[in-house]
């Protein structure tokens, strides 16, 4: 069965690739997925200048499986390492690019993306609307109307296809207002839907005590509880954004998860939590058992589902 997509005009050779943030602040962490079985690879959400983020404990999975939550506090190497990444990766090689830029303002986005068009790179960028960890610093995702502001800056200076990464919503009047922003920019060609639900607190029954250390132990969650509300994300959008794609994270922990996500609209789909648990070679076995479902329904290409979730 044929995984390969294209996202942003660009081709992947399968679906699948890392979220921004897992496996990817350091070059040697890039190479493991430059190796791996994944389509594609995105870099760690740059900041102007390097960030060591928040203290530790700052990352766990959950018990049981259902899933994870962090506060990293976006740490990074700062965009210059990203940069120069950028300008001495190998793009005749099949994997495309994705470079996530999150500036802590305006001015920050505005001096990393020039930086990149100067450069004039075949790398796609994607600017992060939505960490919800760094303290006293509101997600722009969850200001719909800076979010405009930004992307009326942003997207003339970007010129070439761009994504965003955009925060879960949960009001059908947020799926459409968000939208209406995101149609009026013609080389956003596409948006990333899930970043982590904002300020879960995990506590611990034994010590009575927030098992992640920053912020009081509020982080932002992901994994398999998260996928209800991920999917919801990605087929609002895909409804919503006619000329554009979704790439669709949160929850996929096995092929299922991601069938589910093309299903709902998903034109790529990234994998954080399990990534961040199993580590790269769970890209072969997630590909394997999307590939056995779409055999078992008689899929030949994932375009011939995505999208077409039924209703009642
Ligand atoms: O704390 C982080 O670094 C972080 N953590 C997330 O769950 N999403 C993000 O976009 C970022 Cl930037």
């Amino acid at each position: 069965a044929d995984l390969s997509t294209t996202v942003a005009g660009v081709h992947l050779d399968n679906v699948f690739f890392n979220a921004s943030g897992v496996w990817c602040q350091h070059e040697e962490e890039l190479k493991a997925l430059l190796e791996s079985g994944s389509g594609s690879l995105i870099t760690k959400s740059a900041t102007f200048e390097h960030r060591e983020g928040n203290p530790s404990p700052r990352y766990l999975p959950l018990p049981g499986g259902v899933g994870s939550i962090n506060s990293m506090g976006l740490p990074n190497e700062g965009y210059e390492y990203y940069l120069n990444y950028a300008k001495q990766f190998d793009y005749t090689q099949a994997k495309p690019l994705f470079i996530s830029l999150s500036g802590l303002s305006l001015a920050d986005n505005v001096k990393m993306v020039t930086a990149f068009v100067e450069a004039d790179l075949p790398c796609i960028l994607e600017v992060n609307f939505s960490c919800p960890n760094v303290p006293g610093k509101p997600q722009l995702g969850y200001d719909i109307d800076a979010m405009d502001a930004a992307l009326a800056t942003l997207a003339p200076l970007i010129k070439k296809p761009f994504g965003i990464k955009l925060p879960p919503y949960f009001d059908i009047a947020h799926f459409d207002q968000v939208a209406a922003v995101v149609n009026k920019y013609d080389n956003l060609a596409y948006v990333t839907c899930i970043n982590s639900v904002g300020n879960g607190l995990a506590i611990d029954l034994d010590t009575e005590t927030a098992l992640i250390k920053p912020k009081d132990g509020f982080g932002g969650l992901g994994g398999l509880m998260v996928l209800q509300t991920a999917l919801a994300n990605v087929n609002a959008f895909y409804r919503r954004l006619p000329n554009k794609q979704v790439i669709g994270v949160g929850g996929v922990v096995s092929g299922k998860e991601a069938f589910l996500h093309i299903l709902a609209g998903a034109s790529a789909v990234q994998i954080g939590t399990q990534l961040k648990e199993e580590g790269p070679a769970m890209f072969d076995r997630i590909k394997k058992e999307l590939q056995e479902i779409m055999e078992k329904k008689g899929y030949k290409s994932v375009n011939d589902f995505r999208g077409k979730v039924k209703t009642l």
